[in-house]
């Protein structure tokens, strides 16, 4: 790694010649390989980005140009080349780096990314605000072609069109692939613009853009092509000077290519192929199965899973087949996440009834009210943190009018390695205000089976939020039964202390009863919230304690509150849940319990507030 091990920061690598760039390459692709392999994380789309990453660095003058990552799951090698190369160990570990760009970890990350799509939006602020403040730097945004099917990004490539004269470049890292292959009409397009390889090289060979070989071959295609119409694409339509598509892991395209485009003026447009997994032969033949694999022996490869419990995931994905087994009215909905969501059976199986709208959550949602008005019953498997990109059309669309759309919330609460972008911390507070909205929290794999055939029977809006990974092991049956509605249980009767608890909160409650002699409700429900139990419990003891994994502010134990300021019922209340700050990337469990959400953290919270006398509100570990 003689090259590689030089580099501590881009201007490290802008000393190098051009003939270094590829025997670099190939030093940065197996460090990346083999240190992945060791930590887990993002693996095929950041094997498709070392030479992209490397061109990016050579051609721009970062960080003074911005260079802003779509999602920025693929970023692992811009890292390694602007000085965290000696930290990838730590990749997606507590205190570790981060696999997301953020920019309090560097100033090379000048922009936060994670949810998708916002990277041209971003770039386009970024160079309107140098014009505006006189610099001259550029705003590059590498944006995949996933990324690319979201709306937000055509609503910044038609705000960006219309500024001539700004420095804003935007590079489609077009693999083919999204998490799963793609899908929509965006990618049918894009392949016919592959297939009509270099005739857009050809169409701009006036702009001298293109490195010599290629003008060549544009030259000898635009003779070729002679007499046909060529028409703009899409992007030109928009505005943007489009070139391309070129080959994304040919340094010798990408470097001048790049050089030229950076003397341009007015937002351009470059369209890169590559191969997702590119350099690693198992990732290449299976750029999903590696999209995210956690830790692997390079030589042998990913070796399936052999957990017996089954994932909240698994339990989910059941639950789809058997219900629309039963029901031909069910429609399967995902917005790019289909194994993710666990509907990869469901789409073999009821391959009609299955939509993967593309990386389109506010589409999604809409999409799923449609249909409800035609009396199919969609469900939308949605990760937690990605329904808030459709949280209007939760609220206008679907809940206002409210239509019988079930939302099956996967990673609800912390997950772990992907930290804060990507918790599920919100969904309780942000559902709960919304009128005809149910929210089910199950405390356990079977009772999430119940929730979801009971969400799913509900004529109206309705979720069911669960956590990432397996739960405590329960035996999950074939049945389809339905919960009473807004009804929790006792699964524990104490006295003095009456903890109601909510979802995976209940497994530690009963933990933390255990020294205390407590009763414990699972609650079930957040909203129908089961006030008759509320008020029961609050009357046969001295104090009550909400346990919640989810944001503390608005969440459940908000609704309990609520429940007893509005009986009039005084009592002593005393509220746990995630802190009102951003939660870093670590391991979940471990998180919890620096959150005092494990069976000990909630039991001290409990033995602190009775050894006070005072009977007052107590929101605390915030
Ligand atoms: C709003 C949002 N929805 C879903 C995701 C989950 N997600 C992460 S990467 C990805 C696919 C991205 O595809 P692409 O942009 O082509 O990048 P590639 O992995 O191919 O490099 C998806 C759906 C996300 N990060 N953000
Ligand atoms: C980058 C991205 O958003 C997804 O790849 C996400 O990391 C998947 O999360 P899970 O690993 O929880 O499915
Ligand atoms: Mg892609």
């Amino acid at each position: 790694m003689d090259l590689l091990d030089n580099i501590n920061a881009p201007s490290d690598l802008r000393r190098l010649s051009r003939t270094q760039l590829k025997p670099l390459a190939d030093e940065l692709r197996a460090f990346l390989l083999d240190s992945v392999s060791k930590t887990g994380g993002h693996l095929s789309s950041n094997l498709g980005t070392v030479e992209l990453t490397i061109a990016l660095h050579y051609v721009f003058n970062t960080p003074e140009d911005r260079i802003v990552w779509d999602v920025g799951h693929q970023t692992y090698p811009h890292k390694i080349l602007t000085g965290r190369r000696e930290r990838m160990h730590t990749l997606r570990q507590m205190n570790g780096v981060s696999g997301f760009p953020r920019r309090d970890e560097s100033e090379f990350d000048t922009f936060g990314t994670a949810h998708s799509s916002t990277s041209i939006s971003a770039a386009l602020g970024m160079a309107l605000a140098a014009k505006t403040k006189g610099e001259n730097r550029h705003a590059v945004a590498v944006i995949g072609d996933g990324a690319m099917t979201a709306g937000m990004a055509f609503e910044a490539l038609n705000n960006a069109g219309v500024h001539e004269d700004i420095n804003l470049l935007v590079v489609l890292n077009d693999n083919d692939m999204s998490i799963s292959p793609p899908v929509g009409a965006l990618n049918r397009y894009l392949a016919r613009l592959m297939s009509g390889r270099f005739y857009a090289a050809a169409r701009s060979v006036g702009k001298s853009v293109l490195p010599g070989p290629m003008l060549e071959l544009a030259k000898r295609l635009e003779e070729h092509a002679k007499g046909m119409v060529m028409p703009a694409t899409m992007f030109e339509e928009f505005g943007f000077n489009y070139i391309g598509p070129i080959d994304g892991h040919d340094l010798d395209a990408l470097v001048p290519t790049l050089q030229n485009l950076r003397n341009l003026k007015g937002p351009q447009f470059l369209h890169v192929v590559t191969k997702k997994g590119q350099g690693y032969k198992l990732a290449e033949a299976d750029p999903v199965l590696y999209h995210g694999p956690g830790k692997f022996n390079p030589a042998e490869g990913i070796k399936p899973a052999t957990t017996a419990k089954k994932t909240y995931t698994q339990v989910f994905g059941d639950w789809l087949c058997d219900m629309a087994q039963k029901d031909e009215r069910l429609i399967g909905i995902t917005p790019a996440m289909r194994e993710g969501s666990g509907m990869v059976e469901f789409e073999q199986r009821f391959p009609e009834r299955y939509y993967d709208v593309g990386i389109a959550e506010q589409h999604a949602v809409t999409f799923a009210a449609g249909m409800a008005c035609e009396n199919l019953k969609p469900v939308v498997a949605i990760y937690s943190t990605f329904l808030q990109r459709g949280y209007d059309q939760l609220i206008h669309d679907v809940a206002l009018q409210n239509l019988d759309v079930t939302f099956a919330l996967d990673r609800a609460g912390l997950v772990g390695a992907d930290g804060a972008t990507h918790a599920g911390n919100y969904d309780m507070a942000y559902l709960r205000c919304i009128p005809n909205m149910v929210i089910a929290a199950p405390s356990d794999e079977s009772e999430c089976r119940k929730l979801l055939s009971t969400a799913y029977v509900y004529p109206g809006p309705a979720a069911v939020r669960y956590p990432r990974g397996a739960g405590v092991g329960a035996v999950v049956d074939k049945a389809l039964d339905t919960v009473p509605l807004g009804k929790g249980v006792v699964r524990r009767k104490g006295r003095d202390v009456a903890i109601l608890a909510f979802g995976t909160m209940v497994a530690p409650s009963l933990g933390a009863a255990e020294g205390m002699n407590a009763t414990v409700a699972d609650m079930r429900f957040v909203k129908p919230l089961d006030t008759e139990l509320v008020l029961e419990l609050a009357a046969s003891h001295h104090l009550i304690v909400t346990v919640e994994e989810g944001a503390i502010m608005g969440g459940a134990g908000s609704a309990v509150a609520e429940a007893l300021a509005a009986a009039g019922v005084v009592k002593p209340l005393l509220q746990l849940g995630l802190p009102d700050r951003f939660i870093d990337h670590g391991d979940a469990p471990t998180l919890l319990a620096q959150c005092g959400l494990d069976a000990a953290g909630i039991a001290a919270s409990i033995r602190q507030r009775l050894g006070k006398t005072e009977p007052r509100l107590v929101v605390n570990n915030i």
